[in-house]
């Protein structure tokens, strides 16, 4: 068990905030030789209200011989917005895709946003051929409430999942399905050689800068942590927390 499981916020979440939680600290330990990750100075818990809204944030990172950073945050906001936010970054050698899934759990119990994706960083966009194998091979799955995804949600992949889960049978199918894109990319990744030539390593690095810089532009995350650290801070914590990338 890791010690995360044990007084981690996600036990005062939402109950697929809690068990997305564990099912991706346990696929990362079964399946990766995961160490820890130093994360920067006072970032490991933070908590913030500036404007009123408290904000309780808690960070838990490591690395393994594939991913320079395995993040998954835990936020909660007040006492009604839940978020599991979780990016694997590929080490440079490996030009795997970015994984990345987001839940936002509003007032009320309902999962008001619930998005997982397996990103390509190739410049045509396009996955690894085992990946694409492996994710088209999967059942079609249907939701009630799928959602429309930003302009800066051109990173995505075809296999993205981006919903509002109706009930808790449609929590579960997500909740299986991310399983799933977590096994495979494990599996893929443990089993990769890693690149030699660095214009390869170049073009892996661009792929993930773009991947990366999209992703700073969502500005539903900027506006909460805007809300409660501020303007300077919440900049600082989406491109050195949330969305780093290596130069
Ligand atoms: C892999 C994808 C992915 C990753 C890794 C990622 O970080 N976001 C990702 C995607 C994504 N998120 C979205 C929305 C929201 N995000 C937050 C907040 C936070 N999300 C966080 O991670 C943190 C830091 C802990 C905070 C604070 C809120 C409140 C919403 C609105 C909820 C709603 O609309 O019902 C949308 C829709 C954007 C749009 O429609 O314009 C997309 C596409």
């Amino acid at each position: 068990m890791l010690k995360s499981m044990e007084a981690s916020l996600r036990n005062r979440q939402h109950p697929l905030i809690h068990r997305l939680a564990d099912s991706i600290e346990e696929i990362w330990q079964k399946y990766l030789d995961i160490s820890p990750y130093s994360v920067p100075e006072g970032l490991g818990y933070v908590e913030g209200h500036l404007e009123g809204e408290r904000l309780i944030i808690e960070n838990h990172c490591y690395q393994a011989p594939q991913f320079r950073k395995l993040h998954l945050e835990l936020a909660q906001v007040g006492n009604g917005l839940d978020i599991l936010h979780c990016v694997m970054f590929p080490n440079p050698e490996y030009p795997i895709p970015m994984f990345g899934t987001d839940l936002v759990g509003g007032k009320g119990g309902l999962i008001s946003a619930a998005i997982a994706d397996l990103s390509p960083i190739s410049s045509d966009r396009s996955l690894p051929s085992r990946y694409y194998q492996h994710l088209s091979a999967l059942p079609e799955i249907e939701f009630s409430e799928p959602r429309a995804l930003p302009p800066w949600g051109d990173i995505f992949s075809q296999f993205c999942l981006f919903v509002r889960p109706e009930n808790a049978e449609e929590e579960e199918k997500f909740h299986n399905r991310v399983r799933e894109y977590l096994t495979i990319h494990c599996q893929i990744a443990a089993s990769e050689t890693p690149l030699t030539s660095n214009l390869d390593i170049s073009r892996v690095l661009a792929g993930q800068r773009n991947y990366c810089t999209k992703q700073q532009q969502n500005d539903k995350t900027r506006r909460v942590l805007e809300k409660s650290f501020g303007k300077e801070w919440a900049d600082r914590y989406m491109t050195t927390m949330l969305f780093d990338y290596v130069a």
